[in-house]
């Protein structure tokens, strides 16, 4: 039996830095937000209905999507947001649905399935264990500006986009606290996936 993994967290918060070392454990991820570009790239369904939704001026030269404005706009204004939403998560998890139950065909001890809306999209029911990446409200917030170079009001608002992580954690099966070194990360997930006999 393969154990479905669900990976949260809250933007910044460490996901992506903790799915990194699921490598270490030959433990495949399935990334939504790689997957989220994967659906709105020309051609797509998505792609076009985002294009009628916000106009060209969101496009790129090349006809792309320019992720950096649409952002400014989404980030702003939760409607927005909302209709961005519902064009693009029904094609997202399609795709995380497919390439789960590809990697549970193949038996493999485990999947992780690494979803920054895991909670506020109700998709537990995807995942049979929740992990979230835990970091305070203003390590998240130094990082986040450090990453992208974006400004206070910017981040603030990227970080009010979802549900505090605080109440993530408080939802979540098992918690790695990530205001740390990412050697203690790493040492806090070896042992929850030897709680969860994913390893030996
Ligand atoms: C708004 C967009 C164009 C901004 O693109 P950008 O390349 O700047 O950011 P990226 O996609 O890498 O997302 C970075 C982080 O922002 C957060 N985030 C992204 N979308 C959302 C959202 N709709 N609501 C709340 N947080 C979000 C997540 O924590 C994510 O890890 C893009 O995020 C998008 O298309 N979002 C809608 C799809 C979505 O919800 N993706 C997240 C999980 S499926
Ligand atoms: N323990 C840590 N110590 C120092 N820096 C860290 C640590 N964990 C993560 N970082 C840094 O903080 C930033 C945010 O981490 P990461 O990109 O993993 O977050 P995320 O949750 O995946 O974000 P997003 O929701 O945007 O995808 C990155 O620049 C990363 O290198």
């Amino acid at each position: 039996m393969t154990l479905v993994i669900g990976l949260t967290g809250s933007i910044a918060s460490g996901k992506s830095t903790v799915s990194l070392m699921f490598d270490d454990y030959d433990i495949p991820v399935i990334d939504a937000d790689k997957i989220s570009r994967e659906v709105v790239i020309p051609g797509e369904k998505a792609y076009h209905e985002i294009v009628t939704e916000f106009g060209e001026s969101i496009l790129r030269e090349d006809g792309s999507i320019d992720r950096k404005k649409l952002g400014s706009i989404v980030f702003k204004e939760e409607e927005k947001r909302k209709r961005l939403n519902n064009i693009v998560h029904p094609a997202v998890r399609k795709r995380m649905i497919e390439r789960r139950d590809h990697f549970c065909n193949q038996e493999v001890p485990a999947v992780v399935m690494d979803i920054p809306l895991l909670f506020e999209s109700e998709l537990t029911h995807l995942v049979d264990k929740t992990l979230v990446v835990y970091a305070d409200e203003n390590v998240q917030l130094e990082r986040l500006m450090k990453r992208d170079g974006s400004k206070q009001e910017e981040a603030i608002q990227r970080i009010n986009a979802q549900l505090p992580v605080k109440q993530k954690a408080e939802m979540a099966d098992e918690v790695i606290d990530n205001n740390g070194t990412k050697h203690e990360s790493y040492q806090q997930l070896n042992a929850i996936l030897r709680k969860w006999n994913v390893i030996s």
